[in-house]
């Protein structure tokens, strides 16, 4: 068909036509058309502008529609007797079965002209006045008089006008679905009244109060869509069915975050940045992989964030390197969890970062489940399509058909995403240019709001209207001659461009960037710490062990292999030298290679595991590590603390000065790791300190010098406790028994060819004796 539920049209079928046409409360109108026939396609625009404009008359009349051409609704067609398409026909509330309803006649293709025959049809009402219908004649100043004591309702508002004019009759049909109100009709010839309130001009509004006092509204243009929205808007008046505290929610707080005051008619900084957090680090999550339509769309949208949001340096920062990682990304999918890397800057780029959580300012809603992020989108959208118009983007649809891809394959509310997918389908096309493109947004998102206004998800701190209201651009709304209420689109433009320009953003209640930043820093502080206080103990030495397979360079120059050597062969006197000169940062000296930190610290424990051994023959052992028995590994590092325990509280008993430097000097945060691990801190290789500018490196260079002094002071140790210290490096018992075997036979072998030889000798001396 044409039409579908969201057009505000009722789908007329076989199965509901008798209870939408028979005895209905509301007067239906109803349009027979045939899907195929082009005037039925050329009307179809103006009956969904004549829904959306006379949404508020429900209650009084109804517009419905079923299309013939269907095979199921023929029937239903035949019935009604209809012969040609479109046919318009009118059914009165409380309509008998055997109504064929009354059909529109030459009927012209606008919708103020179908308005006005809708309201003569129910003017024709001859039966008693349908209930749902509000009084539509001439009101007389005797039923003014009156008028409060039999009425309990807060404001009166007359509308003066000549007989021939409909606004008094559209108005009280547009307010009929608000409380407090009453609207009528006054008649330029109704002199007591016009007299007693010194009418001059027709049309006008005057709202009228018990005791006989009245003022004028205050409008900007004496029409319909004005007195409508003004009347909309007087203290007391709600839509029927909310409650009555319209005018002082602004005061009550009923959320649970303090409530943020805030211009209604500026945009904030903090909304936009608050989408941004919902939309990539909640909306997306939903999608553990991006590929195919859905890969392609979060490309776009990232793209049209990283060119045109106006945001502060340090999310700009982070939403170009998530966009030039997205965009250089070739593997045709992604995981969310490698999106999330990037976007919680994983990296350490310097100076980006997205502020995490929400804190809406302008999109507040007065109950926790209003407005926010639905509005963060709308008001993110219409600041980038203004970008891009004032910065000269090229592609007039680059925004728009971003956001649609977004909306279709990512928003949450999937009845949103499909009743845009509709709008999109229907004109997207139609936009040329970039300013075409702004105002495509604008009144699409007005439909939207059109559809939705009354409805349940409507906050009633922030009744949906058509946008801009005449407070906040009067210059915006016009009316045609005969009354009709028009957008100014000349004004309307420079209107959005201004109102969503970079410039008229406003930045209260937001994060500085050194907070932003510092928080970033923590988190991912954090995140290493719960990572390794997370990891099994084995797989942390299998981690280590992979990370010990050398990365392309950081092994050891030469002359570092030098210095290495040169410290291993130092004494305990010299270490503690050397350790003063480490902290100090005397001989410290900027790592060598320019690799990252990360790959820093996979060489450094690459070169602590595979770390020179000062036994001849360790080397031999190098190439077997990768399959190290877990049990042995772990028992050698305990026994290497045990070694550095007992070293150590020897060291200290003999040397005072040593003690108290040991006493002075700070646990490392390695060590504390060693202690937390029972002593396998050194294959985690993490600091565990919070301070992420702690030079592991120094003190496990450090460690290694202790791990060494005790093997040089071990001259204390008992033979066999040196004997262990031999073993506990890495031979096995199957080792040294072929050691002892091998020596023994080359004694042997020795033994023989000395032997062999002087035999030799004897013989030939005993030869040469001979005569
Ligand atoms: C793409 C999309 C489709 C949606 N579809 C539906 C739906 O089908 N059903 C449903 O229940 N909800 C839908 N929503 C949610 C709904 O439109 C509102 O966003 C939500 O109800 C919150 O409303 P709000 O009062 O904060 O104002 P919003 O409509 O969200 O508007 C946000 C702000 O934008 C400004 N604004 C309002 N109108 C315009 C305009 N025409 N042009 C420029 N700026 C304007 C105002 O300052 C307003 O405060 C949709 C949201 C989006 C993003």
């Amino acid at each position: 068909g044409l039409y579908t539920a969201s057009d505000q049209i009722l789908l007329l079928s076989p199965g509901n036509v008798e209870a939408a046409l028979i005895n209905s409360t509301a007067a239906m109108v109803v349009e027979f058309y045939a899907s195929w026939c082009g005037h039925c396609i050329a009307f179809s625009p103006v009956y969904k502008s004549l829904a959306r404009d006379i949404k508020e008359w429900k209650p009084a009349v109804n517009l419905a529609a079923i299309d013939c051409a269907a095979e199921d609704n023929r029937k239903v067609c035949t019935n009604y007797r209809i012969r040609g398409y479109p046919t318009i026909k009118f059914f009165h509330a409380y309509s008998k079965a055997d109504s064929a309803g009354l059909a529109f006649k030459d009927f012209s293709r606008d919708v103020r002209s179908l308005r006005h025959k809708i309201i003569d049809k129910l003017e024709s009402h001859v039966e008693a006045w349908p209930p749902a219908c509000p009084p539509l004649e001439p009101t007389s100043q005797a039923e003014i008089d009156i008028f409060f004591e039999t009425n309990n309702v807060q404001h009166l508002a007359l509308i003066f006008e000549d007989a021939k004019s409909y606004i008094g009759r559209e108005v009280t049909l547009d307010l009929l679905q608000f409380e407090n109100v009453a609207v009528r009709r006054v008649l330029n010839t109704e002199a007591g009244l016009v007299t007693k309130l010194g009418v001059t001009e027709f049309p006008s509004c005057y709202l009228y109060y018990p005791g006989g006092n009245f003022t004028r509204l205050p409008v900007n243009i004496e029409a319909r869509t004005f007195y409508s929205y003004a009347l909309q808007r007087l203290p007391g008046v709600v839509r029927s069915g909310r409650p009555p505290s319209f005018t002082t929610f602004f005061h009550i707080n009923t959320t649970e975050e303090p409530w943020r005051p805030f211009n209604k008619s500026r945009v904030y900084m903090s909304d936009l940045e608050s989408t941004l957090h919902y939309s990539l680090r909640v909306e997306l999550a939903a999608q553990p992989v991006f590929k195919g339509e859905a890969l392609r769309s979060l490309k776009k949208y990232i793209s049209v964030l990283a060119k045109y949001f106006p945001g502060r340096p340090v999310v700009m920062n982070l939403l170009k390197s998530v966009n030039s990682w997205l965009q250089n990304e070739t593997s045709g999918q992604i995981s969310y969890e490698a999106f999330k890397d990037i976007l919680e800057n994983s990296a350490q780029i310097p100076n980006a970062a997205l502020p995490e959580g929400v804190r809406w300012v302008g999109c507040q809603g007065s109950q926790p489940h209003f407005r926010r992020y639905p509005c963060g989108v709308w008001t993110l959208f219409h600041v980038l399509t203004v970008q891009a118009n004032s910065t000269g983007g090229s592609d007039p649809l680059e925004v728009l058909s971003a956001m649609r891809n977004y909306v279709q394959n990512f928003f949450g509310c999937r009845p949103c995403a499909e009743h845009f997918e509709n709008m999109a389908m229907e004109s997207l096309m139609e936009v040329n240019s970039l300013s075409s493109a702004v105002l495509w947004l604008w009144s699409r998102h007005n439909r939207v709001n059109n559809r939705l206004a009354g409805a349940l998800s409507e906050d009633p701190k922030f009744p949906k209207i058509q946008w801009p209201s005449p407070e906040m651009c009067s210059a915006c709304h016009t009316v045609k001659e005969n009354g009709e209420h028009r957008w100014n689109r000349e004004q309307v433009l420079p209107f959005l461009l201004s109102y969503f320009s970079s410039s008229s953003i406003l930045t209260d209640y937001l994060e500085s960037e050194s907070q932003i930043l510092e928080k970033q820093k923590k988190k991912h502080v954090g995140q290493q710490l719960a990572l390794l206080a997370q990891k099994p103990v084995e797989r942390r030495i299998r981690e280590a062990l992979d990370s010990s397979k050398p990365p392309p360079s950081p092994q050891p120059t030469v002359q570092e292999e030098e210095e290495e050597e040169e410290e291993e062969e130092e004494g305990p006197q010299d270490e503690a030298v050397a350790d003063e000169e480490e902290e100090d940062g005397g001989e410290a000296k900027p790592e060598p290679t320019p690799w990252s930190k990360a790959e820093v610290e996979a060489g450094r424990g690459w070169r602590l595991v595979h770390r020179k051994p000062s036994i001849v023959g360790m080397r031999m052992r190098e190439q077997q590590e990768d399959i190290v028995d877990l049990d042995s590994f772990v028992n050698q590092h305990y026994r290497a603390k045990a070694l550095r325990l007992a070293a150590s509280s020897r060291v200290k008993q003999r040397s005072l000065q040593r003690q108290q430097e040991q006493e002075q000097e700070p646990r490392s945060a390695f060590e504390l790791g060693m202690e937390l691990d029972g002593g396998l801190g050194m294959v985690g290789l993490q600091p565990l300190e919070a301070d992420p500018e702690l030079d592991v490196g120094r003190q496990r260079k450090r460690l290694q010098k202790r791990e060494l002094s005790g093997r040089f002071l071990d001259g204390e140790l008992n033979h066999r406790g040196r004997w262990m210290s031999v073993l506990s490096i890495g031979f096995s018992k199957l080792d040294i028994s072929l050691c002892v075997i091998l020596y023994f036979l080359s004694s042997m072998c020795l033994l023989a060819m000395y032997l062999f030889f002087k035999n030799r000798l004897r013989l030939r001396r005993a030869k040469v004796a001979l005569p």
